[in-house]
């Protein structure tokens, strides 16, 4: 039992699924998980446990943000042993030519966040993904014939701004996507030497304005699921 998670010891498998929406946790261990066991509901930010062809995979939960999701990624990795977390978010497009419902694969995130740069203030630590992890979701993604990009994400601090024009520069200097959790989780998986990676689909097209429902993120956004549970075992 953690702070943040009512789980006893062995409840927890040691590859995780995180997404940021509790209600899509819920909805990855009902459609994709035999057996699916529910292990957490502290502050209703569900956990389940289950397995995935055979093998034990859980998913937690994480919340909005870097702050929220370094809490559960820390205590999954310190109090629970968890060794392979692959993040299944979504995120916002600021290339033309990556759509909404596509896929994204960060294999960097670029951040605003002061939480690295608090532990390294002379240093601009390079937030990278995990290469095998990384190989095998794009290998998977190009099997199964699913629109995958990869390459920089930005993970910002902040959903509302008040200027986007940073925000743009970046997308000018290649970045793909906004999303808010990816560069913590891998400046944690380097710190504990664990594997991490972010998987995003495109919720929304911050260039043209298209959008997802709510609903839609809460649930769907099945290949997404697929890609990051074949990827987790592997
Ligand atoms: O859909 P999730 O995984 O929560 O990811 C994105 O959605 C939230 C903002 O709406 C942020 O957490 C952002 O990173
Ligand atoms: O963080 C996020 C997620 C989806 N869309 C955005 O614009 N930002």
């Amino acid at each position: 039992m953690s702070i943040h998670i009512e789980a006893k010891a062995g409840e927890i498998a040691d590859k995780v699924l995180l997404p940021g929406d509790p209600l899509r946790a819920k909805y990855i261990a009902e459609k994709f998980l035999d057996n699916p066991k529910q292990y957490n509901n502290v502050r209703g930010m569900l956990g389940f446990t289950g397995t995935y062809k055979g093998v034990p995979v859980s998913v937690q939960g994480s919340g909005m943000g870097m702050p929220s999701a370094a809490i559960y990624a820390t205590e999954l990795i310190r109090e629970y042993g968890v060794k392979k977390l692959i993040r299944v978010g979504t995120c916002g497009s600021i290339q033309k030519d990556v759509h909404v419902r596509d896929l994204v694969l960060a294999q960097a995130a670029a951040t605003s966040s002061a939480i690295i740069r608090n532990d390294f203030p002379k240093h601009d630590f390079p937030q990278i993904a995990d290469f095998n992890l990384l190989l095998k979701a794009y290998e998977t993604a190009k099997e199964k014939g699913f629109n995958i990009h990869v390459g920089n994400v930005l993970s910002d601090d902040m959903f509302y701004k008040d200027s986007m024009d940073e925000v743009f520069r970046l997308g000018e200097h290649g970045v793909l996507g906004i999303e808010m959790e990816a560069a913590v989780l891998y400046y944690l998986a380097a710190k504990y030497h664990i594997q991490a990676l972010a998987l995003m689909t495109v919720s929304d097209h911050i260039l043209t304005g298209e959008e997802t429902t709510s609903e839609e993120r809460q649930s769907t956004f099945d290949e997404m699921m697929i890609v990051a549970l074949d990827t987790i075992i592997a």
